[in-house]
């Protein structure tokens, strides 16, 4: 169970996270969405004990998240974050490997034999033919799902992603998240996921929060949440919302720019390329 009383973050003397209060308890996929610069990475950093806050706690089952050893931390919790793996040179497979250090010695040495674990996850992830290959040869999205094999190999019990999709095509994305949500089902996990995308937001999470300017602005189901009047005051954008024939998931359908509510781009900033050599 991790829980958010009240909890605030200031940065530079502006209040990037404002009197947060929610409360995860149950296995399930929690989303957080909001614009651009609403403050969910930084719930996120406060949520896994990278940032502390201002004021206000996170407790992670009822004691203060900072009070957690970093091994102990890392066996309940796994962070996956924005941006994944850097492009450095140790290959898949080692990279994965590094997901295990919450569960060894002094000496690298683990009670149990890991390969299992590692392999399962490298396949899950579709990188069982990628896994000798260093990462600074591989695309966004393959770094990208060595991130999550890597965190899948910490086997926590709550997992913190903060935007997994970028990088990753529209197939990889549902794929992603697809996998992401059988683990949690099968592990009974609590994952809270930061999501830009708000139809994929829709079809995998249980419940979601939704951020604006540093507070809570709405939090519920998606079917709830997800409203015309939603895109409208948070994102500024005009759009329809359409219900899936399986379960009335809620989903948006975007109007083009000219309907867009906030002032667009002034015309004479907007200039057209002229074909080379006219
Ligand atoms: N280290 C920092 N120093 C100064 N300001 C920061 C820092 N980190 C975040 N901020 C500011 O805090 C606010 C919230 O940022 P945050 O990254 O949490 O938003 P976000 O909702 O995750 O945004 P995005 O969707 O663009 O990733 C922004 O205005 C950002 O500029």
């Amino acid at each position: 169970m991790i829980e958010a009383k009240q909890v605030s973050l200031a940065i530079d003397h502006s209040t990037v996270v404002n009197q947060m209060t929610f409360t995860f308890s149950k296995p399930g996929m929690y989303g957080i969405i909001g614009p651009n610069g609403a403050g969910k990475t930084s719930l996120l950093r406060l949520m896994s004990g990278a940032a502390q806050p201002s004021s206000g706690k996170i407790l992670l089952h009822g004691k203060p998240i900072g009070g957690y050893p970093r091994k102990t931390l890392a066996r309940t919790m796994a962070v996956l974050q924005q941006g994944g793996l850097p492009p450095v040179g140790f290959s898949v497979r080692d990279t994965v490997a590094m997901g295990r250090f919450a569960y060894q010695g002094w000496f690298g040495d683990e009670r149990e034999d890991p390969t299992p674990l590692i392999e399962s996850a490298l396949s899950r992830m579709g990188l069982t033919e990628l896994q000798h290959r260093p990462l600074d040869r591989l695309s966004g999205g393959e770094r990208q799902r060595a991130a999550l094999a890597q965190i899948m190999v910490q086997n926590p019990l709550i997992m913190l992603l903060d935007e997994p999709t970028t990088y990753l095509d529209i197939g990889y994305q549902l794929q992603l998240l697809e996998t992401v949500h059988a683990w949690q089902r099968e592990r009974g996990m609590i994952v809270v996921a930061v999501l830009h995308d708000l139809n994929l937001a829709s079809l995998y999470c249980d419940q979601l929060l939704v951020m604006k300017d540093g507070s809570l602005y709405a939090s519920g189901k998606p079917r709830d949440v997800i409203t015309k009047g939603l895109v409208r005051d948070v994102y500024h954008a005009d759009a329809e919302v359409i219900y899936t024939e399986e379960g009335g998931t809620p989903q948006i359908v975007l109007h083009r720019a000219g309907r867009l509510l906030k002032e667009p781009f002034p015309s004479d900033r907007i200039q057209f390329m002229q074909p080379i050599g006219r």
